[in-house]
């Protein structure tokens, strides 16, 4: 053989789950797509197509959905992928560590007319957005079963966002290549991927034979009790800084206003270890109307403009705590 296995891991994708929590008549949901990877001893299943040490994908589907229905955590991503990633390293000796990635998305309670409750209807939602709330998680069981250790990254995705003024892109470099015009107001139009990630956790091992329940971690931080800091707080304040910084920075770049977002968010934050950014420069460029004697492209004079589907620039980085 010319070839050896380096890294395998397998499980199941797109596993789409709705999951409705009754309080009386006061209901809750919760809409997830959740990826299930596992890693393990599976080598001979590449190498030697032995299906034995293959925990079947289905199984792994069926797995996520028995956990929708028992799961004290449903309600929040980030420790329904803990509880998710636990099961699967607990359950399984072989398999060594889980990697678990759910998005969630958007539903909003519904508000009417003759409602008596301000909190909104009882059972009626809308999708106000197609950004989704983010949560991966790593369970990682390699040390041993007694000492599984959580990895949490959460966040959101394809948050759309766009300022008709206050950016600009000046002295960027020049040589034979450059046909860019420097401009001191454009168009910023950027859909957010932002991640960020807390300190690893020790988690406790399940003790409850079928429910391998999960018992929420304290984190060692100052806060003590994370779960609520994780999927409440942090999620919160990361978006409201996000918005904020790129609402009101008067951006002399992508990459520039990117930098500042990351600041505040790991200020703002303290389990909040590295926070990541993907912006694509989503262009819009105004349309030449010289053809009906019509100024629209120098910046004051532009007011309307053409989206370009692509190519985008891509700016990414990740900002670390000192
Ligand atoms: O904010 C920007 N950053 C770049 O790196 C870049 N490159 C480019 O052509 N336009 C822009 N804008």
């Amino acid at each position: 053989m010319s070839g050896t296995l380096t890294a395998a891991r397998y499980g199941k994708t797109l596993v789409r789950v709705l999951r409705v929590v009754r309080d009386g008549s006061w209901h809750n949901i919760v809409e997830y797509n959740v990826d299930v990877l596992l890693e393990g001893d599976i080598a001979t299943s590449y190498t030697d197509a032995d299906n034995s040490v293959v925990v079947a994908t289905d199984s792994i589907k069926n797995i996520t959905y028995y956990l929708a229905k028992i799961s004290p955590h449903i309600l929040s991503a980030e420790r329904f992928a803990l509880h998710l990633g636990t099961f699967f390293v607990s359950k399984y000796s072989h398999i060594s560590k889980a990697f678990i990635t759910i998005e969630q998305l958007r539903w909003s309670r519904i508000h009417v007319s003759e409602e008596k409750s301000p909190k909104g209807h009882a059972h009626s939602f809308f999708r106000n957005g197609d950004d989704k709330r983010l949560a991966k998680v790593e369970v990682d069981g390699s040390a041993g079963k007694d000492k599984l250790i959580g990895k949490v990254t959460a966040g959101v995705k394809d948050l759309l966002v766009l300022k008709s003024t206050g950016s600009a892109f000046e002295k960027f470099y020049r040589d034979e290549f450059t046909t860019l015009v420097e401009v001191n107001d454009r168009i910023f139009s950027t859909s957010i991927d932002l991640t960020y990630t807390f300190a690893p956790i020790s988690i406790k091992p399940p003790s409850d034979e079928r429910k391998l329940d999960f018992i929420l971690p304290v984190h060692k931080g100052e806060n003590g009790y994370a779960g609520s800091v994780w999927d409440l707080e942090v999620p919160a304040r990361a978006l409201a800084a996000t918005l904020d910084i790129f609402a009101t920075d008067e951006s002399a770049s992508v990459q520039a206003t990117l930098f500042k977002m990351a600041q505040r968010v790991i200020a703002e934050n303290a389990l909040v270890d590295h926070v990541s950014y993907s912006l694509p420069n989503k262009h819009y460029v105004p349309v030449d109307m010289r053809y009906i004697g019509t100024d629209n492209l120098t910046p004051e004079k532009a007011e309307v403009f053409t989206p370009l589907a692509a190519p985008s620039g891509l700016i990414t980085a990740t900002v670390s705590r000192k």
